[in-house]
């Protein structure tokens, strides 16, 4: 059980209320120049603090070890390495300029990177790229409550922005499991989607303006924090989910919506698929306005959390331990009583309905915290379970969950699921398959978990599995990005046409290639 105070609520006590991808490792591209020693004292001119600006392993006498570029080389799942030596911090947006110009002059690849908690290889380099840190740029620019914007450097940490807009009674209209660790400017050159969607909708809205360096150094000062601008071609939006092929973001203008101050968490238990979407149709019918958020997650995403994750000490429900799926519910809103008295008609609802069997309602911010646990907690519980693929995709709601049994079932016909993943039958390196993601916004990710990254996986898994998304005319990245990982698959997504005209902008942007090359879209 969750916690002794934790309202339970039941049918019969009723509420009342390693490798890369073999496609996806392209070689290096000759045409871009590789830095030595000699270059470093020119590169080191353009900072005001060269000691803590710039890091590199060459020279007689450099200024960090391998271990120390180890963090920006390697991407958080370990699946993507990199061979860089040189890693730049610019502290000003002049300084990223200056860097962007030489770096252009020279013909020298640059990889921009936030946080590095990318999950498809965006934002670590392949080669031996420049790392352009943005870690150094961490400050909050200015704050406008009565209009509700926040213009901030892109370098901020998401929670860092999120505990300073708290103080002010705002919120970020973006929450994800990596908020610990992820940047602003990160999650906007990746358009990351996140917990926080289905209420406030995509960073494409929430984005009112962005400064941007294109490769050339040329600064474009577009923080503005005006809702209303219809004065010609919205460029931000072009370097909102572009992956940092196209500029550099330094500074972010963001909408901030007032902070509810009423949060309510369900989570429940259910008997099978049909079960979690007429769920979900009853939440956004009976709850409107106050659903925040509309989460699912399986039997086994729910195992991996009590075996690896914060809820590994404890049962959080009576009965619905080994049910086959769970959701978690978020309202949020400015009338207590009025939300209670909602989400309860709603639960009363689900159980008398039998669509619910078993649930809890949290009772305090602890437990609100506990719950989300549950759900946010499941990819590192993954992470500490093995090696694991992801796969992030968008679906028609009544099809998403079809894939992760048409997955298994592949998986098991080659003789790759280990005897102890669902449907599996021998000894193959495959440990678990499952399911979880953000009903809500119609947005599955399927994990499958490994003992090791290992081609024979992969092949099985890719391309079928965007073949599956595409016969559903689905996406194969809804708010990951494409990063080194699907870029070669982008076409299940885009047409010819759209492809096109997405390499004409890269072409036009960056004539040299050198803004994150090989990944999400490439000139050629
Ligand atoms: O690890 C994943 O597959 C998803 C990560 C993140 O998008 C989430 O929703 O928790
Ligand atoms: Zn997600």
């Amino acid at each position: 059980m969750l916690a002794r105070s934790l309202k339970q609520f039941s049918r019969s006590s009723r509420l009342s209320l390693q490798l890369r991808g073999y496609a996806a490792n392209p070689d290096r591209n000759s045409q871009f120049a590789r830095l030595s020693e000699q270059d470093l004292p020119s590169l080191a001119s353009i900072f005001s603090s060269p000691d803590t600006s710039l890091l590199t392993t060459l020279g007689e006498k450099p200024t960090a070890t391998s271990d120390d570029l180890e963090p920006f080389n390697v991407d958080w799942m370990g699946k993507y390495k990199g061979q860089s030596s040189i890693i730049v911090k610019p502290k000003t947006t002049e300084e990223v300029s200056k860097v962007l110009k030489w770096c252009n002059e020279r013909k020298v690849a640059v990889v921009p990177q936030g946080g590095n908690t990318g999950l498809v290889g965006g934002s670590v380099p392949l080669h031996d790229e420049v790392v352009l840190s943005l870690s150094s740029m961490n400050s909050v620019r200015h704050f406008d409550p009565l209009s509700g914007y926040v213009s901030v450097d892109s370098g901020i940490v998401l929670e860092n922005l999120d505990n300073f807009l708290a103080q002010k009674g705002h919120i970020v209209p973006l929450d994800l499991g990596a908020k610990g660790s992820c940047q602003i400017g990160g999650n906007v050159a990746t358009n990351a989607g996140g917990l926080r969607m289905l209420r406030y909708g995509s960073l494409h809205g929430n984005v009112l303006g962005l400064e941007v360096v294109l490769p050339d150094g040329r600064i474009i000062n577009g923080m503005k924090g005006l809702k209303k601008d219809n004065t010609g071609i919205d460029l931000k939006q072009l370097f909102i989910g572009s992956e940092g092929v196209l500029g550099v973001i330094t500074g972010v203008t963001l909408s901030t919506p007032v902070r509810p101050s009423a949060t309510n968490v369900a989570v429940f238990a259910l008997p099978d698929y049909e079960s979690v979407q007429s769920a979900f149709s009853s939440a956004r019918r009976d709850l409107g306005e106050i659903l925040s958020a509309f989460e699912f997650f399986d039997a086994a995403s729910y195992k991996l959390v009590r075996s690896h994750g914060h809820a590994a000490e404890r049962k959080t429900f009576e009965d619905g331990e080994d049910a086959p799926f769970f959701c978690l519910v978020e309202t949020s809103g400015s009338n207590k009583d009025h939300d209670d008295e909602k989400l309860g008609a709603f639960l009363e609802q689900l159980m008398e309905s039998g669509i619910v069997n078993d649930g809890v309602l949290a009772q305090d911010e602890t437990q609100i915290g506990q719950l989300w646990s549950l759900r946010e907690g499941i990819p590192e519980a993954a992470g500490k379970a093995g090696r694991v693929y992801k796969y992030d995709l968008s679906l028609p709601v009544e099809k998403m969950y079809s894939l992760v049994h048409e997955i298994r079932q592949k998986l098991s016909e080659k003789n790759l699921l280990a005897a102890e993943a669902e449907g599996g039958n021998g000894s193959g390196p495959v440990k678990t398959v499952f399911g979880f993601g953000h009903l809500g916004d119609g947005n599955l990710h399927i994990n499958i978990v490994a003992d090791a990254y290992k081609k024979e996986i992969e092949e099985v898994v890719e391309p079928y599995i965007y073949e599956l998304v595409a016969k559903h005319n689905g996406s194969i990245s809804a708010e990951h990005g494409l990063g080194l990982m699907k870029a070669p698959y982008v076409s299940y997504s885009q047409d010819s046409p759209s492809l096109d005209l997405m390499r004409t902008l890269k072409k036009t942007l960056d004539p040299n290639g050198i803004l994150n090359p090989y990944k999400c879209v490439t000139a050629e």
